[in-house]
């Protein structure tokens, strides 16, 4: 219960970047409207220079302006600037300050939400100060990308585990904070219909698909330096592809679910460069910040393997891409023909489709009897949107998973060794087999190229 909760202080490393504004600030506005927070809480944002309490009280009022629980937040904000390594600044005493304040011992939360060229710097600086331990616990969540190849990964985990324990670092995947997410685990445990399908005598292939319309004109800077297989990929599709394929934990906790995910992504194949396509949108060169002769990927597909015994020889399928023709976030499973024929019809691959937009939608195709005197088949479709579940009142993401944080569970969050997995499994595209990009027309679906990775069935979407 809500109340039973110690207090508990957000310290926001980056409060006034777009992440904070844009995320961060209304997951916590988010968690206050579902009172979901302590009752007695403080946000602490900082910057690399200080601002008055004033100015950064009407940066959150701005950012909230629509959200019914701003001034809950707004009461509680300060700010001051970061730690570095050889000056504490005021953090500390306010730190301090504020436990007082607020009785008892906080729980502490440091949130990275700073680029991560920032996140082993920022983190010694805190134990500089002593301020990765406290009198209440300490946790620090890293955004993500966490690394951006096997040994930027490896450096940045050896730094932050020489002051950081493994249960007081959380990083963040925002793609297992999503409702339909976390469904696929009830979808296939709780209903025997879902259950027995669930490998690979009945699926002949998973496509994750999600293509964007969004442009990066304004973070080409960030973009252009990461590309859709690092901003995407690796992470998000990586860490859904373990959900979807994971061997059935004995229990849903931290333990055992990140177990499964790890299990999985030690499963995967290298990929192979030449089962990889890479795209960049026609007009991309000439944004601002991006080098003209600049071969970053905007568009991704790759075909993967997991091999293990429910999965071997079912391709999945991996698809994302900026300036695309349609804005979807799915997981489908095309499943086997049954028989080929029936009344003197050809009998079409069924499909069980998890939406994980916005507050996620699970969807069934199946071939049926065309109504009507005639014999003849048809494809219907039924759909379920999660929100419309009785009794459901689901979180955004953001706030769902800065509810674990503050809660301490642990069961949506990448571990080191799922990320070193995938790290191993996507290194054979950071090399110099790594495929050139295609360029594609904005609106599109992508370089054509892309098609004969999800031959025979072809990609669910469009
Ligand atoms: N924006 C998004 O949509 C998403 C972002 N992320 C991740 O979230 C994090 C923050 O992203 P975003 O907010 O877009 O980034 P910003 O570029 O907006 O940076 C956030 C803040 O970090 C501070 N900062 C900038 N450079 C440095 C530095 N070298 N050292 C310390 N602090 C610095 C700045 O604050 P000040 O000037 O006040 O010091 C800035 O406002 C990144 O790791 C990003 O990859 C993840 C998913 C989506
Ligand atoms: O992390 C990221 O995710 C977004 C997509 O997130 P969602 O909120 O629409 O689910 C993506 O656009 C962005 O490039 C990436 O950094």
């Amino acid at each position: 219960m809500p109340t039973e909760r110690p207090p508990a202080i957000l310290v926001l490393h980056g409060a006034r970047g777009d992440l904070s504004r844009r995320f961060v600030l209304p997951a916590l506005a988010a968690l206050a409207e579902a009172d979901l927070l302590p009752p007695d809480w403080a946000l602490l944002g900082t910057g690399r220079s200080d601002m008055p309490d004033e100015d950064f009280v009407e940066i959150v009022r701005d950012t909230l302006a629509d959200h019914p629980a701003r001034e809950a937040v707004v009461r509680r904000a300060r700010f001051t600037a970061d730690v570095t390594r050889d000056e504490p600044g005021a953090m500390p005493e306010l730190l301090d300050d504020l436990a007082e304040e607020l009785g008892g011992a906080p729980h502490v939360v440091h949130y990275l939400a700073v680029p991560p060229s920032a996140f082993a710097r920022t983190t010694r600086a805190l134990a500089a100060h002593g301020l990765h331990r406290g009198p209440g616990t300490v946790r620090v969540v890293y955004e993500k990308p966490y690394g951006t190849s096997p040994d930027s990964f490896a450096q940045l985990d050896a730094a932050v585990h020489e002051v950081l324990d493994e249960d007081q670092v959380f990083r963040i995947d925002h793609f297992l904070g999503k409702e339909a997410t976390q469904n696929l685990h009830v979808l296939r445990l709780a209903n025997e219909l879902f259950a027995t399908v669930w490998d690979r005598e009945h699926v002949e292939q998973v496509q994750i698909d999600v293509p964007e319309t969004l442009d990066v004109a304004d973070r080409a800077e960030f973009y252009d330096a990461t590309g859709a297989a690092l901003d995407m990929l690796v992470t998000h599709l990586f860490q859904v592809l373990a959900e979807v394929a994971m061997e059935p934990p004995d229990v849903l906790d931290a333990q055992h679910l990140a177990a499964a995910r790890e299990e999985v992504l030690a499963a995967l194949r290298p990929i192979d460069p030449a089962e990889v396509v890479l795209g960049q949108f026609d007009g991309y060169r000439d944004l601002d910040a991006v080098a003209d002769e600049s071969d970053t990927d905007t568009y991704v597909a790759a075909r993967v393997w997991v091999d293990d015994d429910r999965w071997r020889g079912v391709p999945f399928l991996l698809r994302t891409g900026k300036r695309m023709a349609a804005d979807a976030q799915q997981v489908t499973l095309v499943l086997r023909r049954g028989r080929d024929t029936l009344l003197g019809g050809e009998v079409a691959p069924g499909r069980l489709t998890v939406s994980l937009a916005g507050d996620g939608a699970i969807q069934l195709t199946t071939t049926v009897k065309r109504p009507g005197p005639v014999p003849a088949l048809a494809l219907g479709t039924a759909r379920l949107d999660l929100d419309d579940v009785s009794g459901g009142d689901p979180l955004p993401p953001y706030a769902s998973l800065l509810d674990d944080v503050l809660r301490g569970d642990r069961s949506l969050f990448p571990t080191p060794v799922a990320l070193e997995q995938a790290w191993r499994a996507f290194a054979p595209v950071l090399g110099d087999d790594r495929p050139a990009p295609i360029v594609y027309h904005p609106d599109t679906w992508g370089p054509e190229e892309a098609d004969r990775l999800a031959a025979p069935s072809g990609w669910a979407l469009p």
